[in-house]
């Protein structure tokens, strides 16, 4: 298949992210004979130096036009000025809001080889595997926001629906995995809250099949560390989901080894790390590229349907996660160039066995 994807490195460690990344989908466009075209534009603190603005034109035109974009991190010290009258993360914030992905997927799983680098004992890292799925383009991070010398506001404004439409993919999500959701929430204490469970029951009784429990977030907080396992699809707003989510990652191992996939009602999605720009390791060749590879690997199972293309891809990581080598944040010395080259060994060494895997699924099917 024919796919036009434009890549977003960004700043700190986002460039040497994203190039394993886009070495990681060439071989997969060279394995299986797909036309992969990749276009780079700037966003964050990069374009800003160079265009003046944390998301150009240029940059937004060609990420509407693409069929997938696969971006790495922004932000970083340079750009974090308090009085600078424009900021990496707001490109980010427009990009999202302007591609309309309000649904950001963002699967959790502990590598039996990583549980020692959890702060749980691994009776309780057995059988984690929890989808969040985030509310990506509401809430306080796009609300009306106030300063002036000794007082600040940020709004937090959801409609119902905004809240309808995440809660619906969470619960169309739930389907396919074990039938359970976890809708997060403050709904004690915040009105925003209180619209967003009203909302998220009505909309059960859509799915008899799907259980649903509510919790609010400051003992899903706790209950994430302590009963990790029970958790299935995990569904919240903005800012919740994103410190849910960082918190998860300790659960991992390390926040290099989260991806992410946020989705709207098209096929063109934005793939992205969960991590930022990393700016105390950038430049050094040592960051952990396996966030951005497994992201890469959601957009050819969500952007271009290609599930054994992506398939092939998880395997690999997981070879490597299993064997080694390891980047320092999970306890090796590899860098992130070796960490690429023993994916895409492990990709050679797999594609075969997933292809067959595939195959054979269809000829059943
Ligand atoms: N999606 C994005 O572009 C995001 C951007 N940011 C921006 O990134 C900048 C730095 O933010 P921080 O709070 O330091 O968060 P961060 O996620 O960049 O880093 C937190 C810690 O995790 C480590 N880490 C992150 N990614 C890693 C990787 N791939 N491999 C190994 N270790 C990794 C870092 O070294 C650091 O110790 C800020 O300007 C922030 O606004 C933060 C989060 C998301
Ligand atoms: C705008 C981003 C910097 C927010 C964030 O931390 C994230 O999306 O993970
Ligand atoms: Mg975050």
């Amino acid at each position: 298949m024919k796919a036009h994807i434009v890549t977003l490195p960004g700043d700190g460690v986002g460039p040497e992210v994203t190039a394993a990344a886009v070495a990681v989908l060439q071989a997969v466009a060279a394995r299986y004979s797909h036309e992969f075209s990749f276009e780079e534009q700037a966003i964050g603190g990069c374009a800003i130096d160079a265009f003046g603005e944390p998301l150009p034109a240029a940059a937004l035109a060609a990420c509407q036009q693409a069929d997938a974009v696969l971006l790495g991190a922004v932000g970083g010290p340079k750009w974090s000025d308090p009085n600078a009258p424009v900021r990496p993360e707001q490109g980010l914030l427009a990009l999202r809001a302007a591609l309309g992905v309000y649904a950001n997927l963002r699967p959790l799983q502990v590598h039996p080889a990583l549980a020692a680098l959890s702060p749980l004992k691994n009776e309780k890292l057995k059988n984690v595997d929890v989808l969040f799925v985030r509310e990506l383009t509401g809430g306080a991070y796009f609300g009306a926001k106030t300063r002036t010398a000794d007082t600040a506001t940020d709004e937090c404004k959801y409609t119902v629906a905004e809240v309808e439409r995440v809660v619906r993919r969470a619960f169309d999500l739930a389907r396919d995995r074990r039938r359970h959701v976890t809708s997060v929430d403050k709904a004690n204490v915040l009105e925003t809250s209180r619209l967003w469970r009203s909302t998220v029951q009505r909309i059960a009784a859509d799915y008899p099949d799907v259980k649903l429990e509510h919790q609010l977030v400051d003992s899903m907080a706790m209950l994430l560390l302590t009963q990790p396992s029970r958790y299935d699809v995990v569904v919240t707003e903005n800012l919740f989901g994103d410190i849910l989510t960082d918190e998860a990652a300790a659960l991992a191992g390390s926040l290099g080894l989260l991806p992410s996939a946020s989705l709207g009602e098209g096929s063109n999605g934005l793939y992205e790390p969960i991590h930022g720009s990393a700016p105390d390791i950038a430049g050094q060749n040592v960051a952990n590229p396996t966030g951005a590879i497994l992201s890469a690997a959601m957009l050819l199972r969500h952007s271009l349907q290609l599930e054994a293309e992506a398939v092939a891809i998880e395997a690999a990581v997981d070879h490597v996660l299993t064997h080694g080598p390891h980047t320092r944040d999970i306890g090796g010395q590899a860098s992130t160039t070796q960490i690429r080259d023993a994916v895409l060994a492990a990709f050679e060494a797999h594609a075969d066995t997933a292809e067959a895997f595939f195959s054979g699924a269809r000829a059943c099917g």
